[in-house]
């Protein structure tokens, strides 16, 4: 017995010896060493644990936006941020020069396991994928986001937003001026769009049928399970244990209840999407001519008639969780910012609308602003360069993303003067400079017009909302398109006011943006 207890005590204390080490003194070692190295180049952000994302919850109680502290932080020689994760030990690159050595060595690191749901529904996708896989699937999907063909989506673009839209005229029918969730209004157009670009089909046509009989359409099913992995990691703490130290492996091994049925509802979405997916495939095996011109009938295609493709079931439905996941709330999230914007400076709101107006009346006989609406064509976007300069202004203030997502290092390094070590930490972050008053004057003033004069602020890595290098984002030209287009639809419809009795929080979840969302008013113009 007295053996027993003895040999439990030195186990226990064995543990409790190893978890000080990880999580307490190796990452103070490192820390200590790196100040000694570099000095007033690098601040460090150790919290033990929960590391950096203490910083951000205390700066969203403190100051009512998680990165204010970032965007405080501005001194001269600053080139990085010091951080943990967990056991892990980081650093995020601010320096411009530093960001481009990580974005073009993009084959030193991997993408850092993200939350259970993301990794087992976006595995296969060219998001995680590395070398010659990303650059295969990379190659293939950059064909659908060439400016060109985007062109062809474009009709479905409109169709959405008008479909939206009509439903806030309706309201207004009823009411001289109503409320409006900014964010939201723009995610019901830009999901219902990727979802139609993908599959040619409505959302609410594709539905998942759960394990207790009940049917949910696979778009709300997938929303909800990415934000319930995110909630099982805050309220089940031997889940989040478990994933601090394995990753995406941590559900494998003595699952929690809340991990099992979060994985039997992942498998089931999984399972209904490739039975969609492989009947599709059935039916353009037998009649190649019925592909139509959406994603989901491109990959099929492609996968019929060249046998060394390489192209997966896995991999298309992967890659489509991974599109409909980093397009839509980003495009809703700059979105919603430049109407929040609009909303509180209306001589700005009136200029764009202006914009509009001119270069789709200029084409036609002169029509009420709401009937132009509905003459949008995609020639019009590539006009509207005040419109160009609001969204890149919002992004500037309010950038979706703020961060490349954590990488790990693949092997020791040196990134300028700073060592990585192998397993190491290393993100840019995007929202430091974009806050810079050394790079951009009066960096907290909505100020479009700095847009306008020219400049190259991509080319210097000052301005990267949606990345920079090989790795950038693939979407980019469809979620401007996108922008512009909703923003012109909107300013000829609608006066955007503001909501006297909201109150501004900027919070970091998936997203930066809005934590609350009913921002603005919208009234209908007066024609
Ligand atoms: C305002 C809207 C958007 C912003 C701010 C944005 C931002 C970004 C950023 C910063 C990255 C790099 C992330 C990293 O390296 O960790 C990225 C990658 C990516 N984005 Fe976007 N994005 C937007 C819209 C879109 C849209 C509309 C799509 C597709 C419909 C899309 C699809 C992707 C994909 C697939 C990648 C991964 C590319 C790769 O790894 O090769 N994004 N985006």
């Amino acid at each position: 017995m007295i053996v027993l207890i003895y040999s439990s005590l030195i186990i226990f204390a064995t543990i409790i010896a190893i978890g000080f080490y990880i999580f307490v003194i190796y990452p103070t070692m490192r820390f200590l060493v790196m100040k000694y190295k570099y000095g007033h180049k690098v601040k460090v952000f150790f919290s033990i644990g929960t590391g950096i994302l203490k910083f951000y919850n205390q700066s969203l109680i403190q100051n009512k936006d998680s990165i204010a502290f970032i965007r405080n932080m501005h001194q001269k020689g600053l080139q990085a941020i010091a951080f943990n994760l967990g056991t892990k030990v980081g650093l995020s690159f601010l320096d411009p020069e530093l960001q481009k050595q990580v974005h073009q060595s993009y084959q030193s690191f991997r993408r850092i396991d993200a939350i259970a749901a993301m990794t087992y529904l976006l595995g296969n996708s060219m998001i995680y994928a590395a070398d010659k896989e990303w650059k295969r699937q990379r190659l293939f999907l950059g064909k659908f986001f060439h400016f060109d063909e985007i062109k062809n989506y474009y009709p479905t673009i409109q169709e959405t937003t008008k479909q939206v839209l009509q439903g806030v005229n309706e309201q207004l029918n009823q009411k001289e001026q109503i409320e409006i969730k900014a964010v939201y209004i723009i995610q019901k157009i830009t999901s219902e769009a990727t979802f139609k670009m993908f599959f040619g089909l409505t959302t609410e046509s594709l539905m998942i049928t759960r394990k207790d009989g009940t049917q949910i359409a696979f778009s709300d099913e997938l929303a909800l399970l990415i934000r319930h992995s995110f909630q099982l990691l805050q309220t089940d703490k031997i889940a989040l244990l478990k994933w601090i130290l394995l990753k995406r492996k941590s559900t494998d091994y003595f699952s929690t209840k809340g991990e099992q049925d979060l994985m039997d509802r992942l498998k089931n979405l999984r399972q209904g999407f490739i039975k969609i997916v492989s009947k599709r495939k059935e039916e353009l095996s037998q009649d190649p001519s019925k592909a139509k011109n959406n994603f989901l009938d491109y990959y099929l295609t492609e996968m019929v008639q060249n046998q060394y493709s390489g192209i997966t079931y896995d991999e298309i439905v992967d890659n489509f969780t991974g599109i409909f996941l980093a397009g839509t709330d980003t495009t809703s999230n700059m979105v919603g910012s430049a109407l929040y914007y609009l909303s509180i400076n209306p001589e700005i709101q009136q200029k764009a609308r202006e914009e509009v107006v001119q270069v789709v009346s200029s084409k036609q006989d002169f029509k009420k602003h709401d009937q132009l609406a509905s003459q949008l064509r995609f020639e019009d976007i590539t006009h509207f360069n005040f419109l160009n300069c609001i969204l890149k202004e919002s992004l500037r203030l309010i950038p979706p993303v703020i961060q490349i997502t954590s990488r790990i290092a693949n092997h020791n390094m040196k990134i300028g003067e700073f060592d990585i070590k192998q397993g190491d930490l290393v993100t840019t972050n995007f929202a430091y400079n974009l806050s810079n008053p050394d790079i951009f004057p009066n960096p907290e003033l909505f100020n479009p017009q700095r847009w306008m004069t020219a400049n190259n602020y991509s080319e210097t890595f000052s301005f990267t909302p949606f990345s920079q290098g090989p790795r950038n984002c693939i979407g980019q030209h469809l979620a401007m398109i996108e922008g512009k287009s909703i923003l012109a639809s909107i300013l000829l419809q609608f006066e955007i006011l503001p909501n006297p009795n909201t109150e501004v929080i900027m919070d970091m979840k998936m997203m930066y943006g809005f934590q609350n969302d009913n921002l603005i008013y919208f009234k209908k113009l007066k024609q």
